[in-house]
C-alpha cells in the first residue's frame, strides 16, 4: 500500500513540547499576543497607512480579550493559518520571514494552549465577513460566522484551573509593560495606556548635557546602575541603535551578565548573550535591532553570520573608545583599569590586544615607582620581575642601590602577562630574578679582611646553625643594608617539606621524604661589611655578644623580608631583644 500521506499532529504533545521545553515560562502567552496584534496592524498599515493601530487588552482575572485593529483574516486564511501549525503570514513565497514582522515561525499562537485549553478568535478582514475560530487543546477547532463590525481581531482565552494567576490584571499589565513598553501603537489594558515609553537615544533635539543624563537616567533605572561611561552603538547592517553602558564596579569577565535588547521594539531579553565578544565583559548593552533574529523561543538571540558581523562591529566600537580615551583622557582611561584590570588581565592571558592595553597603561609596582610596563621597558630595557610580591620586597631595596629596576609580578596575573610580553614579538626582553640571584652581583671581601675576620664568623654560625642557616660576610650597596635574608625558591620548598613531614604519618613521611634531597642550599644570612653598624658587630670578640649581634639582624632580616617567622625566629627574636637591651641599660643599684 503506497501513496501520498499527510502527517498528523499531536496537538498535546506539541503543547507539552511548547510548554517545557520550548518557552521558559507560560508568561510568553502575553508576548505572542501582543506581537500577533502587532502584525496584523503593521500588515493593514501598509496598505492603508491612515488605519487605526490600537490594541485593547482586557481581563478578569479569568478571561482575557485582546482586540485589534489588524488586517483581520478571510475564512480561508483562518484555515491556512490559524489552523495549521506552522504555517505563517509572515513569511515570503520562498519561506524567509518578511522582516517587518515580528512573528515567523507559525508557533506563537499555540503558546496560548500554556494557560487555556480553549482559545476563540473572532476576525474580520477588510470587506469581507466575520470569521469565528475556536481551537482546542485536544486538537480539533471549529469555524463559523459570526458579528463584527470593523476590521480587526478579537483573541479571547479563558485560564485553565491553575493558570489563573496568569491572567490578574496586574499581572497582564507588567507583561505587557515588560514586553511592549516601546511598541510603536498604543497598547491598553484595562483601559489603562501601556506604551509610551521611549528609548533615550532615540530621541533627537537635546543638547550633550541633556542627552547624557537621560541615558544615564535610563540605566539607573533599567540596569540599576550608574555607568562608568555611555558609548553610543549604530550598526545600520543589522538595524541596530542603542548604547554600551561601561559598569562603574569590577565584573568577573566569567560572568556574562547579558544585554536588554529589542527586537522591532518588542523586548526579547534582559540577558541576551552573543552581542559583545568576550573581552568588552566591563559593558552591558541596550539595544534595538530590526534585522537580527530571534530563536523560536524568542529569548535568545540567533547565533547567525550578522550576530557575528554585529558583535565585531561592536566591538571596534568599544575598542575604540578605549584608544579615544587614551588619547583623550588618560586619566580616565587610568580609573577605568583601577576599576576593571583584573578582568582586564584576565582575559590579556589570551588576548593580545588586551595585553599591549596592560603593556601600555597599567601602572605596574616596580623598585623605581609606579609604572605602565611599557615606560619601564624605554628607561632600563629589560623587564626584571620578580614572581612574587615576598621576592619584590626582598629584593627592592638592594636592587635599587645597586641601579637594578625590578617590577614586582607578584601580583594576580602579573607575572604571567610580563612573561607573555616577548611573544608580541615586539622585541621586548624579560627577566625573572630571584633573590638569590642577587648574590651572584655582590662583592666578596677582601681575603685578608675575611682571614682576619674568621673567628667572628666562626661565632656568627655557631649562633646560626640551630637555625639552619648560613652566614655569608660580602660587600653590596646599598650600605644602609647591614643584612639580608636570601632564601632561594628549592630551599624554601624544602623548608616547607621538612614541616610537613614533621606533622603528618609515617607513611607521609616517608613519601615526603624522597623529594627532600640532601644539598647544601641552606638560607644566607648575608652581612654587608659596606655597612658600619656590620663593621662594627665584626669587631666584636665575646662570642655571648656576637651571637646576640647577629641574631638581632637575623630577626630584622627576616623582618625586612617578609619572611615567615617560625616560632623557634620568635624565641630568637625576643631573647636577642632582651639580651641587647640587658647590654644596652647599665646595672643599677637594686641588681646588686
Ligand atoms: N491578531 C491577529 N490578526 C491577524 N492574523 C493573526 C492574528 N493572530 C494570528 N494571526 C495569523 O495566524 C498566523 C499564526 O500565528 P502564530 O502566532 O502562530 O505565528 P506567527 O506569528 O506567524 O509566527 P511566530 O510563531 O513567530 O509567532 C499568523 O501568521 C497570522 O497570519
Amino acid at each position: 500500500m503506497s501513496g501520498q500521506r499527510t502527517f498528523k499532529v499531536d496537538l498535546r504533545g506539541m503543547v507539552d513540547l511548547l510548554s517545557h521545553h520550548l518557552y521558559s515560562s507560560p508568561r510568553v502567552y502575553i508576548r505572542e499576543l501582543l506581537q500577533n496584534a502587532v502584525d496584523a496592524i503593521t500588515a493593514r498599515r501598509a496598505s492603508d497607512p491612515a488605519a487605526p493601530a490600537r490594541i485593547a487588552l482586557t481581563t478578569d482575572g479569568e478571561t482575557l480579550t485582546v482586540v485589534d485593529t489588524g488586517v483581520g483574516l478571510t475564512e480561508t486564511q483562518v484555515h491556512e493559518f490559524l489552523a495549521t501549525i506552522g504555517r505563517s503570514s509572515k513569511r515570503d513565497e520562498i519561506g524567509f520571514a518578511r522582516h517587518e514582522f515580528l512573528g515567523q515561525f507559525g508557533i506563537g499562537l499555540l503558546s496560548a494552549f500554556l494557560v487555556a485549553d480553549e482559545v476563540r478568535v473572532v476576525t474580520r478582514a477588510e470587506g469581507c465577513a466575520a470569521v469565528e475560530w475556536v481551537g482546542r487543546s485536544d486538537g480539533t477547532y471549529r469555524v463559523g460566522p459570526t458579528d463584527r463590525a470593523e476590521t480587526g481581531t478579537t483573541v479571547t482565552l479563558v485560564a485553565r484551573r491553575g493558570a489563573e494567576q496568569w491572567f490578574r490584571p496586574v499581572t497582564v499589565a507588567e507583561l505587557v509593560a515588560h514586553y511592549g513598553a516601546i511598541l510603536p501603537f498604543e497598547v491598553t489594558v484595562d483601559g489603562e495606556p501601556a506604551t509610551g515609553s521611549v528609548l533615550p537615544w532615540r530621541i533627537d533635539g537635546w543638547g550633550d548635557a541633556e542627552r547624557r543624563a537621560a541615558l544615564v537616567g535610563y540605566a539607573q533605572e533599567t540596569l540599576g546602575i550608574t555607568p562608568f561611561d555611555v558609548v553610543d552603538l549604530d550598526v545600520p547592517e543589522a538595524g541596530l541603535t542603542g548604547v554600551a553602558y561601561v559598569l562603574p564596579v569590577a565584573t568577573n569577565p566569567a560572568d556574562r551578565g547579558g544585554h536588554r535588547v529589542y527586537l522591532k521594539r518588542m523586548l526579547l531579553s534582559e540577558t541576551a548573550e552573543g552581542l559583545l565578544p568576550d573581552w568588552a565583559f566591563f559593558a552591558r548593552c541596550v539595544v534595538d535591532a530590526t534585522e537580527l533574529r530571534p530563536t523560536a523561543s524568542r529569548e535568545a538571540l540567533y547565533a547567525d553570520g550578522l550576530l557575528d558581523r554585529v558583535r565585531d562591529a561592536i566591538g571596534d566600537r568599544l575598542r575604540g573608545w578605549l584608544v579615544g580615551l587614551a588619547h583623550s583622557a588618560p586619566a580616565r582611561l587610568t580609573k577605568f583599569l583601577e576599576i576593571h584590570h583584573l578582568g582586564v588581565k584576565a582575559l590579556a592571558l589570551h588576548d593580545d590586544d588586551m595585553l599591549r592595553l596592560v603593556d601600555e597603561w597599567w601602572p605596574m609596582e616596580t623598585n623605581v615607582g609606579r609604572m605602565p610596563l611599557a615606560d619601564f621597558r624605554a628607561r632600563y630595557g629589560v623587564i626584571r620581575y620578580t614572581a612574587t610580591t615576598d621576592d619584590f620586597r626582598q629584593l627592592a631595596g638592594v636592587a635599587a642601590g645597586q641601579d637594578i629596576a625590578v617590577v614586582n609580578g607578584g601580583y594576580t596575573y602579573d607575572s604571567e602577562l610580563i612573561e607573555r610580553l616577548p611573544g608580541l614579538g615586539d622585541g621586548v626582553v624579560v627577566e625573572r630574578l630571584d633573590p638569590t640571584d642577587l648574590a651572584t652581583r655582590f662583592d666578596s671581601v677582601e681575603p685578608e679582611v675575611e682571614l682576619s675576620l674568621r673567628p667572628f664568623l666562626a661565632a656568627a654560625q655557631t649562633a646560626m646553625d640551630r637555625l639552619g642557616c648560613e652566614v655569608v660576610l660580602r660587600t653590596f650597596e646599598p650600605s644602609s643594608v647591614p643584612v639580608l635574608y636570601l632564601v632561594d625558591r628549592s630551599a624554601a620548598f624544602r623548608a616547607e617539606l621538612r614541616a610537613t613531614r614533621d606533622q603528618v604519618d609515617e607513611l607521609w613521611a616517608g613519601v615526603l621524604s624522597a623529594f627532600d634531597k640532601p644539598t647544601d642550599e641552606r638560607p644566607q644570612l648575608v652581612l654587608n661589611h659596606r655597612s658600619p653598624l656590620v663593621r662594627r658587630i665584626c669587631a666584636l670578640t665575646d662570642p655571648h655578644l656576637v651571637a646576640l649581634a647577629v641574631e638581632a639582624l637575623y630577626g630584622q632580616a627576616l623582618l625586612l623580608g617578609y619572611h615567615p617567622i617560625r616560632p623557634a625566629d620568635a624565641a630568637l627574636l625576643n631573647r636577642s631583644f632582651i639580651g641587647l637591651l640587658e647590654q644596652a641599660v647599665p646595672m643599677g643599684d637594686t641588681d646588686r
